[in-house]
C-alpha cells in the first residue's frame, strides 16, 4: 500500500507520465467538468517560509481522486516531504500511498520537459535538434530530477550545470559520470556559455533574480521551476516583460497567486501549457525568434497523473 521514494523511482514510466500528464493538463485548461481542482491551500508556520500545502482533485473520467500533503521546509533536507494518497473515486477505496518527494521531483521535471517539446523542439530545425544544449541552475533535489528526465527523454548536445554552491553542481556531473560525459559545470551565471544554452531550467529557491534578457540567447526556451510565493523569483523583469518574451503558466489561476516572477513584474501570460496541446493556432503561435517561459508553480492534476501512471504500473 505504501510505496517508497525507490519503488517510484522504478516503477513510474517517464513515457506514461508524459501521456497521463498531457492528458490531464489538456482537460484542466479546457475546464473539464469531469476534472475538479480547488486552488491549493498553503499554510505558513508563524509566518515563516516553512509550509504545509494540501493538493486535492477528483477525477471522475479516469475515476480517481488524489491528495498530496506535504510539508516545504526549505533550510530542512529534504526540503520537501510528505505523501501522496489515491482513491478510487466509483467507490472511495484508498488505492495507494507514495512518498511525496520522488512524485513532486519527477512530475515536476516531466511537466517542464512536456512544455519543452512543445514550446521548444516543435520550432526547432534538426540542425538545432541535434546540437541542442541543456543548462540547469540549482543542483538540489529539483535540479537532478530535471538532469534525470531530460537526459532520459531527450539526447543534448552538451549540459551545463550551475548551483549557488559550486559543490552541488559538480557532485551532480559526478553522480552522472559514467552516463554522462558532456557536462560541463558554470562558475557563475555571467559565463557566456549561459547564452549558448537552447533550454534552461532554473530550479532554485531563490528569492532575487538570477536571469534577466542580457544572460540568454533570442529563441531559447525557460522552464522557471522554483518560485510558488509573491516574495520568490528567479527571473528578472526585463526577461519577463520584453516583448520577445512569451509566457505559458500550468495554471493562470496558481501563477496568479503565486508565482513571483508574474505578481512582482505584472507580466502579461500568454497561455496555460494545457491549452497548447492539441492546438495548431497556439503552436503557429510561438516563433523561433520568441523566448518562451514555462512558468510551473506544481498543481494538483500532475500528482493524480503520477499517482495514477504509479499504480496502474504496479497492478500489472
Ligand atoms: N514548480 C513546481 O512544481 C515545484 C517547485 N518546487 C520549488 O523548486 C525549488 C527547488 O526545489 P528543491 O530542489 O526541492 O529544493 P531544495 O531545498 O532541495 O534546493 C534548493 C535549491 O535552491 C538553490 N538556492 C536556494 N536559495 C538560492 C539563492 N538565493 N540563489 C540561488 N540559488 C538558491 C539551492 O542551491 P545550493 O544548494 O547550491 O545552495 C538549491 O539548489 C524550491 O523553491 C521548491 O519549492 C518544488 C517542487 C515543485
Ligand atoms: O507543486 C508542489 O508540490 C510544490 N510547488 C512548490 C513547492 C511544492
Amino acid at each position: 500500500m505504501y510505496y517508497d521514494e525507490f519503488a517510484v523511482k522504478e516503477n513510474l514510466s517517464l513515457p506514461s507520465l508524459l501521456e497521463v500528464l498531457s492528458d490531464v493538463l489538456y482537460r484542466y485548461s479546457k475546464h473539464d467538468p469531469s476534472l475538479q481542482q480547488p486552488l491549493r491551500s498553503i499554510l505558513s508556520i508563524n509566518g515563516q517560509q516553512n509550509a504545509l500545502l494540501n493538493l486535492p482533485c477528483i477525477d471522475i473520467h479516469l475515476g480517481y481522486m488524489c491528495v498530496k500533503t506535504i510539508t516545504s521546509f526549505p533550510e530542512s533536507s529534504p526540503a520537501i516531504d510528505g505523501a501522496v494518497s489515491l482513491f478510487n473515486s466509483n467507490n472511495g477505496r484508498l488505492l495507494l500511498i507514495a512518498d511525496a518527494k520522488e512524485i513532486t521531483a519527477r512530475r515536476t521535471a516531466t511537466a517542464s520537459f512536456l512544455a519543452t517539446q512543445l514550446l521548444a523542439f516543435k520550432k526547432w530545425k534538426n540542425e538545432q535538434k541535434e546540437n541542442a544544449i541543456l543548462t540547469i541552475l540549482g543542483c538540489s533535489v529539483q535540479g537532478r530530477a530535471h538532469l534525470d528526465v531530460f537526459t532520459q527523454l531527450f539526447k543534448w548536445n552538451k549540459i551545463y550545470l550551475w548551483s549557488r554552491n559550486m559543490t552541488h553542481a559538480i557532485n551532480l556531473q559526478s553522480d552522472y559520470s559514467s552516463k554522462l560525459s558532456n557536462i560541463e559545470i558554470l562558475k557563475d551565471l555571467n559565463d557566456n556559455r549561459l547564452q549558448q544554452s537552447d533550454v534552461i531550467c532554473t530550479c532554485t529557491a531563490s528569492e532575487e533574480a538570477l536571469i534577466g534578457l542580457k544572460q540568454v540567447k533570442k529563441g531559447v526556451h525557460i522552464n522557471a521551476v522554483g518560485s510558488f510565493r509573491e516574495t520568490m523569483r528567479e527571473l528578472a523583469d526585463d526577461l519577463m516583460l520584453s516583448s520577445d518574451t512569451q509566457i505559458i503558466v500550468d495554471s493562470k489561476e496558481s501563477a496568479m497567486k503565486e508565482a513571483g516572477e508574474i505578481i512582482q513584474s505584472k507580466a502579461k501570460i500568454m497561455a496555460e501549457l494545457g491549452e497548447l496541446i492539441h492546438n495548431d493556432k497556439f503552436s503557429n503561435d510561438i516563433c523561433n525568434e520568441k523566448i518562451t517561459i514555462f512558468k510551473s508553480v506544481g498543481i494538483a492534476v500532475e500528482d493524480l497523473a503520477a499517482a495514477i501512471v504509479l499504480y496502474e504500473s504496479l497492478k500489472k
